[in-house]
């Protein structure tokens, strides 16, 4: 099933802003007949995203005409971690007869924080926005869109989880999971996941706010690059034929050095030198690289104790 921006109907979940919005925005404008749905918990969000990117805010009701002449683009509010919500939702572009031939599960976010530090809501928060609002879509997709081309967002994070990334990295791990399980169990449909580094979203901006000194110190080597980079250069391997994707070199470090069973279900750029890179830097490498970092994260305790320590 190749991928092309033109002649679809594409659902967009997390279209309200970040790289959810700029994939609205690259149908939107680089296509003449594909139609747009982008879908979020807040109405108010998805107006100002939809009047931003040069669309006119039409909520999908049961009884819209899709065939209007001069409208593309819909938004409908839904909370996608909730499985009756996101039912209706499909109901809803189903009733419309805006069946969808591609869906971008964008949703997701995170609060990077040690997890003694988070609350209880802050880790519900995670499982919710990361994981069930994807599980829940694709389990829709399964039941009604057995032949569509789901594109699932994890994150590097998913090939290396480490420090501050608790409330949101084990979730991407699901992600990364289900993707392959979907492309056994889907034959006919194409199963896409994305392992994006850093990108400069509203969301990311948040999340620097709570990140840890040792998280940022760590993820140092995927420096943040725009919104727009980033979806074009996932656009560019997708049209490239390729279904597990990175958006920075070290992401595609980190993929080879996470080799495993499903190898041979992933399809990345020059896969057999990933796997020859993943054996010798499983060796060699990455034993030496958690020498340095463990004594780092020690380092980093025993600084914070310090200052507990002061106050
Ligand atoms: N930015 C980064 O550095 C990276 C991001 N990623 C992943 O890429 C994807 C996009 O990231 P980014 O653009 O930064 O995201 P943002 O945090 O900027 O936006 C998240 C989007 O998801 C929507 N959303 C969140 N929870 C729900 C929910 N329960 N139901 C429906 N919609 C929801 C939000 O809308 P609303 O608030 O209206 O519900 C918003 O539109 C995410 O999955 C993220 O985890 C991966 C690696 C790096
Ligand atoms: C041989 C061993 C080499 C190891 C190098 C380690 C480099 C780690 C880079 C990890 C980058 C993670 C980005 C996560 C982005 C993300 O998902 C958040 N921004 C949330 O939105």
């Amino acid at each position: 099933m190749k991928y092309a921006l033109e002649d679809q109907i594409v659902l967009i979940t997390g279209g309200s802003q970040g790289l959810g919005k700029q994939f609205a925005q690259k149908y939107l404008n680089e296509t003449v007949r594909s139609k747009i749905i982008v879908v979020s918990r807040s109405a108010n969000k998805l107006q100002d995203a939809i009047r931003d990117i040069g669309g006119y805010p039409k909520k999908l009701q049961k009884s819209t005409d899709i065939d209007e002449q001069n409208n593309r683009i819909w938004y409908l509010p839904c909370d996608l971690s909730i499985p009756e919500s996101v039912n209706e939702m499909f109901e809803n572009l189903f009733e419309c007869k805006l069946i969808p031939t591609q869906v971008l599960a964008c949703a997701g976010g995170a609060t990077p924080k040690l997890v003694a530090d988070c609350t209880g809501k802050e880790l519900e928060i995670g499982v919710k926005n990361n994981y069930l609002t994807a599980l829940y879509v694709s389990h829709k997709v399964s039941q009604l869109l057995p032949r569509c081309h789901l594109v699932l967002f994890s994150s590097e994070a998913a090939f290396f989880p480490f420090i501050g990334y608790a409330q949101y990295a084990p979730m991407k791990i699901a992600v990364k999971s289900l993707a392959f399980i979907l492309r056994q169990e889907l034959p006919d449909a194409r199963v896409s996941c994305i392992y994006p580094g850093n990108f400069l979203s509203e969301g990311y901006a948040v999340e620097e706010t709570t990140k840890p000194s040792i998280t940022k110190e760590i993820e140092g080597s995927s420096a943040a690059i725009s919104c727009a980079e980033c979806c074009n250069r996932i656009v560019w391997w997708l049209e490239k034929g390729y279904d597990d994707i990175t958006s920075d070199f070290i992401g595609w470090i980190l993929m080879s050095l996470d080799m495993g069973l499903n190898k041979h279900n992933n399809n990345s750029f020059l896969w057999i030198l990933q796997l020859i890179l993943g054996v010798i830097g499983n060796l060699f490498i990455v034993p030496i690289y958690m020498v340095f970092l463990s004594w780092d994260i020690r380092k980093w305790h025993k600084k914070q104790q310090t200052k507990r320590g002061k106050k």
